[in-house]
């Protein structure tokens, strides 16, 4: 806990006086409060009845400047002009408080969202893979928020109740100590039973918002996969998941409340209880005449005033508790190590003379994904790695551009081992067009210059021409202004994998890798975009993967994987000659093309018959 209070004020790092200043007016805002009662105190035994004025000397010399006792009996309106300065006092400093801690607070949330985004955008590819989208963006919203709050409204209320308590009790001690031990006799239950109550519904609180975590992981998903969901007709799954998902949220949060509304309520009797102490026992020596009537005033005004904070200290605390667990859920992703992006790397030239030589490499250290990795390829030339599904093929190129780094072996590029060359420098010189392309929701134009800032019109339209997508592009109304994604146009999956084609063109990289980015175009298409890439990348070295035979076949270099090892390598004509994976692929791939090629002839045929 002590760890995260400390969190807690490094985070308030720059804004400390702020607070201070917030903290202070609420300590003479609560002085404003307590005299209050006090002045009403010598209005009633010492200016109505005939009381001695008790108190310090100032205060006599104060009613003797005004006039004395007689005078201020005929004008009671001054008494009631000091209670009015003194509430017009109060509200200036609440005002002061407020304002502070508010702009304070504020300032915070801000930095804290900033410094978490800027965190967010160097965790490694790794992290972003495996982490669950849903629950960062929970953790970067209502966490920081939860954290707001507590400093724009709880952690002042903290400092009202330390002032309030401090000189509620030494007002109340000089005027009657006997009174003053009535007054504080339940308080310390009151008190403990908060504490009680703060351990428990910390639990409960982290359990809550877990909860609430896995519900927007469990809607963020399904949103976005909505069309999967409804292609494969799972939205009967889906919605039996998110009422599972959403159940459990209610059952665990129901649980809170009702803690909640548990403590409420106690301490609501105990407090009930304090006051009636204080009532009973007040009344009677004033009946006796063993105290003031002023001073019984005083006792209970100053009894509901001091058990509002002490019951309060429990909603703080449970407030503490909760923003204990954002603070524990924010740190988490701190303490997620920045990708070291080897700042002190070498920057050579890259020109693509690839060299892989008894690579293996393993995810979690154990079990290899890719084993004894060797090959050579030459600067310009088109290698395609052709595989089956998780034979290692993604993870090979990932390699190259350091997401991940290799555990044996040597992987070079002119010369320059590959762990030696700054990170970001790597990435510059080496484009890639992911399997998922992502778009973002702008325009066409500036999605396909993203990867280079100073991108021209003329190289954005020639990269679409490139990728095949230039004349579908002129077909949308707005063109190139075309908007994408969510308020714009729908694309297809091959239109938005051109898309991402023409973005990595315009990267204008030396060394450019394609993962399997023409699954989803028709082989016509595809072979448009092979014959403009062949032209564009003379001096490009270029790595396809995919599946399809057709995509490689061209490709100065075929390395087939299976299992995480380069079982053949060759060109497409060596390849079919031998037998082995690569050939009974062919085959396949060979025999399904006739069909569709038959099928084709024969539907055509038809139509002419019928017309
Ligand atoms: N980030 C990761 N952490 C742990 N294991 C991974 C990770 N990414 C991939 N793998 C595992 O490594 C193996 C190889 O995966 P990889 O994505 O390289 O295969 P692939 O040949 O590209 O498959 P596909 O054609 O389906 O894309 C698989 O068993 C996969 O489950």
């Amino acid at each position: 806990m002590w760890h995260k209070l400390k969190l807690l004020w490094k985070y308030m790092e720059g804004n400390k006086l702020l607070y201070m200043g917030a903290v202070i007016s609420i300590g003479i805002s609560t002085i404003f409060t307590l005299v209050n009662p006090l002045v009403i105190r010598v209005t009633i035994d010492s200016i109505i009845g005939e009381e001695a004025i008790q108190g310090p000397l100032w205060v006599h010399g104060l009613i003797e400047n005004l006039g004395g006792r007689s005078l201020l009996m005929h004008n009671l309106w001054i008494a009631a002009l000091a209670l009015v300065l003194l509430n017009i006092m109060n509200g200036f400093f609440l005002y002061a408080k407020g304002k502070w801690s508010a702009q304070a607070s504020e300032d915070i949330a801000r930095n804290l969202r900033e410094a978490l985004f800027n965190h967010l955008q160097h965790l490694s590819y790794d992290y972003h893979v495996k982490v669950e989208t849903g629950e960062l963006i929970q953790r970067c919203t209502s966490d920081v928020e939860t954290i707001r709050r507590f400093l724009a409204v709880q952690l002042v209320e903290v400092g009202r109740t330390v002032f309030m308590l401090g000189f509620a009790l030494f007002i109340m001690l000089s005027l009657d100590v006997s009174l003053t031990l009535v007054s504080i006799i339940v308080v310390p239950i009151i008190f403990i039973s908060a504490l009680i109550f703060f351990m428990k519904v910390q639990k409960a609180f982290q359990l809550s918002d877990e909860a609430e975590g896995r519900l927007s992981t469990v809607l963020q998903e399904n949103l976005t996969g909505i069309r999967v969901v409804r292609a494969f007709g799972r939205q009967a799954f889906e919605a039996e998941k998110f009422e599972k998902s959403n159940a459990e949220y209610r059952d665990l949060t129901y649980d809170l409340i009702r803690l909640l509304a548990g403590y409420w309520s106690l301490s609501d009797l105990l407090t009930m209880l304090q006051i009636g102490a204080v009532v009973v026992v007040g009344a009677y020596w004033a009946s006796i005449g063993r105290i003031t009537l002023g001073t019984l005033v005083v006792f209970t005004t100053y009894e509901t005033m001091l058990l509002w904070p002490i019951r309060q200290m429990g909603r703080i605390l449970t407030d503490m508790g909760k923003t204990l667990v954002s603070i524990g859920r924010i740190e988490e992703i701190f303490q997620h190590p920045m990708e070291d992006m080897d700042t002190d790397g070498q920057k050579p030239k890259i020109e693509g003379d690839i060299v892989f030589e008894n690579v293996s490499f393993s995810y979690d250290g154990e079990s290899p994904v890719l084993k004894n990795i060797s090959f050579h390829a030459e600067k310009g030339k088109t290698v395609a790695i052709l595989g089956a599904t998780g034979s290692g093929k993604s993870s090979l190129v990932h390699l190259l551009l350091r997401l991940y780094d290799y555990q044996r072996g040597s992987i070079t590029i002119d010369g320059v081992e590959l762990k030696q060359i700054h990170k970001k420098w790597l990435r510059k010189n080496i484009g890639i067009v992911l399997q998922e392309p992502f778009l973002f929701s702008k325009t066409i134009k500036e999605n396909i210059g993203l990867s280079k800032a100073e991108a021209k019109e003329k190289e954005i339209i020639l990269a679409a021409r490139a990728a095949a997508i230039h004349e579908g592009i002129l077909e949308f109304e707005k063109g190139y202004d075309t908007a994408v994604g969510e308020r714009g146009v729908t694309l297809s999956g091959g239109q938005k994998q051109r898309i991402a084609i023409a973005r990595s063109l315009v990267q204008d990289s030396p060394v450019l890798i394609f993962d399997d980015s023409l699954s989803a175009v028709d082989t016509e298409t595809e072979e448009m975009i092979r014959k403009a890439l062949k032209e564009r990348n003379k001096n490009r070295t270029t790595f396809i993967i995919s599946h399809r035979i057709t995509t490689v076949a061209d490709a100065d270099m075929i390395l087939v994987l299976q299992h995480g090892e380069i079982v053949q390598s060759g060109t497409h004509e060596e390849l079919i000659q031998k037998p082995g994976l690569y050939q009974r692929i062919w085959a396949i791939q060979n025999l399904l093309e006739e069909e569709i090629l038959e099928e084709k002839a024969i539907s055509e045929s038809d139509i002419i018959v019928s017309s």
